[in-house]
């Protein structure tokens, strides 16, 4: 839902596109079906991480990155019809996928590159889109662009090779990567390009960006924005998805996340 004060049309907000990479095998999560077509409460991982955007401000619609075998997620998508949903071949990496999406957006959609991408997830469906909202407001202007963290939580050590504390890491500053990251479509493209070709291994976006010199936004998410990757973090996910929406209407809050936890 809109929160109360926002329109879809806010001119607050920028144009921009989601991306969701949905094209990983979930080895880690070991089922015997692709993590994101597991079902989180009635519906599938891919189908509640998609709901977290649909209706926000800005959002000209959405390019998903799928395995080239998956007939399945367009199916599981089709109560979205009414959105512009595209999708396109990923590739092996979870990068690759990325980059597919973007490339289908400046070729088969002729996006301008200028616009803005959201790189998301389709594995973090639990996302709060008062938090999207707040990136789009923070990268607004920005050349460099941004993405959500959270700063870590416990002391840090590192390990030595027998599993023995080497050291304490000092963590002042450090942070957790999370999703969405908020680019310029070309600056963006450009600058994974450049990074495949340097042989540079990207694990996000925000990567990409620092490789070519940029210094990308830390903008302060939750850290219930957890990303399934092993067995355990499903039913979390569930119990966040339940407390989410428990608090929501227990608040009467318009929009998952104005009222969960204060700054
Ligand atoms: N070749 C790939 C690999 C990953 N992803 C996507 O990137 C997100 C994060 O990746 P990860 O959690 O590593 O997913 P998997 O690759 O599915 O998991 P694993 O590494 O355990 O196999 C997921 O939404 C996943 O579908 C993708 O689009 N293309
Ligand atoms: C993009 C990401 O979710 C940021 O935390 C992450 O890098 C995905 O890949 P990983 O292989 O699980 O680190």
């Amino acid at each position: 839902m809109i929160p109360p004060h926002l329109s879809p049309n806010d001119s607050i907000i920028d144009d921009w596109w989601l991306v969701l990479p949905a094209a990983g095998m979930g080895r880690r999560m070991g089922a015997d079906q692709p993590k994101q077509h597991l079902k989180v409460d009635q519906r599938t991982l891919v189908e509640v991480t998609l709901s977290r955007f649909i209706g926000l401000p800005g959002l000209k619609g959405a390019v998903l990155a799928l395995a080239p075998n998956d007939e399945l997620t367009p199916k599981l998508l089709a109560s979205f019809s009414a959105f512009p949903l595209h999708f396109t071949a990923g590739g092996a990496t979870r990068s690759d996928s990325v980059l597919a999406a973007l490339n289908y957006l400046s070729g088969q959609l002729a996006v301008d590159w200028q616009h803005w991408v959201l790189v998301h997830d389709a594995a973090r469906p639990c996302v709060r889109p008062a938090d999207v909202h707040k990136l789009l407001e923070a990268v607004r202007g920005s050349n460099a662009g941004g993405l959500l963290a959270v700063p870590v939580r416990d002391t840090l050590k590192q390990a030595d090779e027998r599993n023995r504390v080497s050291m304490t890491v000092p963590r002042d500053g450090v942070f957790h990567a999370l999703t969405p990251q908020a680019f310029r479509l070309g600056a963006l493209a450009d600058a994974m390009d450049r990074a495949h070709q340097d042989g540079v291994t990207l694990t996000d976006e925000s990567s990409a960006m620092e490789h070519v010199g940029m210094k990308p936004l830390l903008v302060k998410g939750h850290a219930d924005n957890l990303k399934i990757t092993h067995p355990d973090d499903l039913p979390l996910a569930r119990l966040i998805l339940q407390a989410q929406s428990a608090i929501q209407a227990a608040t009467q809050s318009a929009w998952i996340g104005d009222k969960l936890t204060p700054e």
